[in-house]
């Protein structure tokens, strides 16, 4: 697939405030990105207005408060997808596709149960959430990551393993949780575990460079499968170099780090 034949499909509902960033991610890599209400996708709008999800190549949460973050950030967002567009999100995943959520983005995904899903896609009963920071307040500053996955992902390809990347976090509930007891070690044997917090040396992190208190300092995860990729901070606030923070721009010329996760999926995307 060329660059400029890839559709994105960027979707909001009130409180998604991050969705002009990341459609302008998208198309600093050649792709054409749409914002889209998820009313949009429900045929809630005008005729003229409707959206077709099978339409689209990619599929991205932004950022943001959506629906104010009430009852658990993303989970209404995540409640209205499920009970209008199910059928059509899960049909998009399996048809494997490319699916990103930043920060709100991936509260949302994990409370559709696209990210473990461990054993089914979109399992009724989410099997992990994002929880409060460990600090009980919003931390908000620049992140090192590293990539500690093997291969799977594919949003990572341009990342090399054990590679760091600056991407900016803000948030309050970053924190991921699961009532599985050996989460992290399912998730490390199924090669789910895509960025780790890491001080900016690559060291193991503390607070404040793991803003949230996640378990293994874990800061992204993919689904078995790989196409699916949910991250707590933001690649799309980085770039560029001069959005980077000045420490951070030692090892890349004039782009931010970010752009290595949106170069990485239209290569993916490149071959299929
Ligand atoms: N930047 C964001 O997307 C924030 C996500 C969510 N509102 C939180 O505070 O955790």
């Amino acid at each position: 697939m060329k660059a400029e034949d890839v559709k994105v499909c960027v979707v909001r509902i009130e409180g998604t405030n991050c969705e002009d960033e990341m459609a302008n991610a998208f198309g600093m890599v050649g792709a054409k990105a749409e914002k889209v209400h998820l009313k949009q996708l429900l045929g809630q709008c005008a005729p003229e207005l409707k959206r077709d999800l099978e339409d689209y190549d990619i599929l991205a949460f932004p950022g943001g408060f959506s629906a104010g973050d009430y009852v658990r950030a993303g989970a209404i967002f995540a409640a209205r997808i499920k009970a209008g567009i199910g059928k059509e999100v899960r049909d998009f995943v399996e048809a494997g596709k490319p699916v990103l959520g930043v920060c709100n983005g991936f509260q949302i995904l994990v409370e559709l149960g696209l990210l473990p899903a461990f054993d089914e896609t979109m399992a009724d009963v989410p099997n992990a959430a994002l929880y409060n920071n460990d600090s009980g307040r919003f931390e908000c500053r620049p992140t090192v990551l590293r990539n500690d996955n093997k291969g799977k992902c594919v949003w990572t390809s341009d990342i090399p393993k054990g590679g760091l990347v600056m991407t900016p976090s803000a948030h309050g509930e970053g924190k991921l949780m699961s009532n599985i007891p050996d989460f992290v070690e399912k998730l490390e044997e199924n090669d789910q575990v895509v960025f780790r917090y890491v001080t900016p040396e690559g060291g193991k992190a503390y607070y404040p460079w793991n803003p949230n208190g996640s378990p293994s300092d874990i800061a992204g995860i993919c689904n078995p499968a790989g196409n699916v990729m949910g991250m707590m901070p933001h690649p799309e606030r980085v770039m560029t170099a001069y959005t980077a923070a000045d420490w951070s721009r030692g090892h890349r010329s004039d782009d931010g780090d970010g752009k290595l996760i949106f170069t990485s999926v239209m290569k993916y995307l490149a071959k299929r």
